[in-house]
């Protein structure tokens, strides 16, 4: 049991060997940790043995208590008021009931039927209320999108997320790897299957995920596991945990024959082995039809030879299989096919120093000879272009979700800091000016998640072939947006923090750190300017073949 201090008692450890402080009511030993103590150890002697919240607020944000007091709590005030137990983790629901929709569109003429009103109740609040911090379903709007299933999957993983990852991912930044069994805990709790952009694969998974039933599983749930493992602030992890599977697995279960998927799927989603996607080359990113990669098909006509090399691959470094665009035909998108090569003779894989997303693995590879059975064949031969603009709705959506939740980690800690931060005489939130960045941070966050949560509704209610077609355009244009504005957010919270967002780690550290990660955002998967590009030229051509007057 936690020991309980007087605030006499704590006082009388005023002395270097022997420091204690109160932060919260809650009781530190810091004798050891003084000389380790980033901010230098005088600052602490001069608070020994007192109440020294208000100067560690001052300096620190929650990650730094989060991250240290298992270490050097050893108990609390008799005065601290005792704590609410913490709810139970959300229990799954029943495996058949059917996922009450909590938020139904109501008319305005509804509103006399009791039953109508009883569906139209908001969802219950959740996070730090911070307006716009958060999206406006997690503070008590009403939605017609989410129901109990997406509310008990974000109540797992943020409870998951907040304890056993956000402390340390500066710490795993810095040293440019996540701990291996933070991976394969996501393939344990059967989040891995379900970022596939298809039905949960209980074929493979039959545990599913605690909080959801596999039947239920939908396009909102996946978005979740994206966006709340992206309120971390950190491309690199993000990239990590869901970088390679997220655009590399998806070719496999969709386009695989069922014999591949038997031997190797298991595996992958277990998060035991690694798959990532090996499109772009040294010459050819966007440019998909024109790359150089080739594989040949042997006399015996049962091996592809590949020959070839790829760039910027994420997670290459540690992949046991790539998803790969090669050459098996002419030129052009129709020489095009996509190959599951498995590591092995002939594959060399070197880490590349990268600006941003520093945990991720970005990768050169290079093929030489490589012998790849013909039954690893994704699809048809010299049919990969369509498989690889399939996947590319897939690979965009991902990327917007995480442009705009890490705009809005620029914006929250942007208000968190110019709520404490006083210059002047004023709190920075007092001055118009800040608030105004806030304001024009806040507006763009909110017009990109809307259009977001409309266009993962019309992939979950459209064919695949139709959300090709049709989809292509508008979620190259919400790439787009969504990566200006996660640019623009972090400039702005970049100035608003000052000298603290220019030196790593401490109270601006999520904000240097993505401003280092926007490139990654803004040029993989497709430039920004090729995005606005093609957002026009297809959505023409679409609204061109259905009758479009002009
Ligand atoms: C449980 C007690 C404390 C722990 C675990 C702790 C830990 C840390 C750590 C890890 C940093 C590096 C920056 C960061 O990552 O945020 C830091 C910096 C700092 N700490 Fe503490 N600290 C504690 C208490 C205090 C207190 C009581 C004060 C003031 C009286 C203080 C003043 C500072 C200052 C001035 C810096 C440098 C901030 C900067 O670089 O802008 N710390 N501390």
């Amino acid at each position: 049991m936690a020991k309980v201090f007087t605030a006499g008692d704590v006082a009388s450890h005023n002395k270097p060997d022997s420091l204690y402080i109160t932060i919260d009511g809650d009781v530190y030993d810091l004798t050891k940790f003084q000389d380790d103590h980033p901010g230098g150890k005088k600052i602490l002697q001069r608070v020994a043995g007192k109440d020294a919240s208000k100067q560690f607020w001052k300096y620190h944000n929650e990650g730094i208590l989060k991250k240290y007091k298992a270490k050097l709590q050893v108990g609390s005030l008799d005065t601290k008021p005792k704590e609410e137990p913490k709810p139970a983790p959300a229990p799954a629901p029943a495996p058949k009931a059917p996922a009450k929709a909590v938020v139904k569109a109501s008319s305005s003429s509804s509103s006399s039927s009791s039953s109508s009103e009883a569906e139209s109740e908001p969802l219950e609040a959740f996070g730090d209320q911070i307006p716009f911090g958060d999206p406006s379903w997690y503070q008590n709007y009403h939605s017609p999108y989410f129901n109990e299933s997406h509310v008990a999957l974000r109540a797992e993983l943020r409870q998951w997320i907040e304890s056993d990852i956000e402390p340390y991912v500066t710490e795993w930044d810095e040293a440019k790897r996540v701990p291996e069994e933070i991976y394969q805990e996501m393939g344990r709790r059967g989040y891995l299957a379900g970022l596939l952009g298809i039905k949960y694969p209980t074929e493979y998974v039959p545990s599913g995920i605690q909080s959801v039933p596999p039947e239920q599983w939908d396009l909102f749930h996946e978005m979740i596991i994206t966006d709340e493992l992206s309120r971390t602030g950190s491309g690199g992890l993000v990239w990590n945990l869901i970088g390679g599977f997220g655009i590399g697995g998806p070719p496999l279960f969709k386009f695989g024959s069922k014999a591949l998927k038997d031997r190797i799927a298991p595996g992958i989603l277990r998060g035991e082995k690694r798959i990532c996607l090996a499109i772009t080359e040294p010459d050819a990113g966007s440019d998909v039809a024109n790359l150089t990669c080739e594989a040949k098909l042997s006399d015996d006509g049962k091996h592809f030879i590949v020959n070839g090399e790829k760039k910027w691959i994420t997670n290459g470094v540690w992949a046991d299989y790539f998803t790969t665009a090669v050459r098996t035909g002419g030129p052009g998108m129709n020489g095009v096919s996509l190959l599951l090569i498995e590591r092995g003779p002939g594959v060399t894989t070197r880490r590349m120093d990268c600006q941003g997303v520093w945990s991720s693995g970005t990768t050169y590879i290079t093929f030489e000879d490589v012998k790849v059975p013909v039954e690893n064949l994704l699809g048809k031969q010299n049919q990969g272009f369509r498989v690889i603009m399939t996947n590319f709705n897939h690979e965009r959506m991902g990327i917007i979700i995480q442009s705009i939740r890490f705009a809005r980690v620029c914006y929250e800690e942007s208000v968190k800091y110019a709520n404490k931060r006083r210059t002047f005489g004023k709190k920075l939130i007092e001055h118009p000016v800040i608030r105004m960045k806030l304001a024009h941070m806040a507006r763009q966050i909110e017009a990109s998640y809307s259009w977001l949560e409309s266009l993962v509704y019309q992939c979950e209610k459209m064919g695949e072939t139709e959300a090709m077609l049709r989809l292509g355009g508008p979620i190259a244009g919400l790439k787009a947006q969504s990566t200006i504005t996660f640019e623009f957010c972090a400039r702005e919270a970049s100035q608003i923090f000052g000298g603290l967002s220019y030196s790593r780690g401490g109270q601006g550290g999520k904000v240097e750190r993505l401003y280092r990660d926007v490139r990654a955002y803004a040029i993989p998967g497709g430039s920004e300017e090729i995005m606005l590009d093609l957002s026009m030229r297809q959505s023409l051509r679409v609204a061109k073949a259905m009758g479009m007057k002009l």
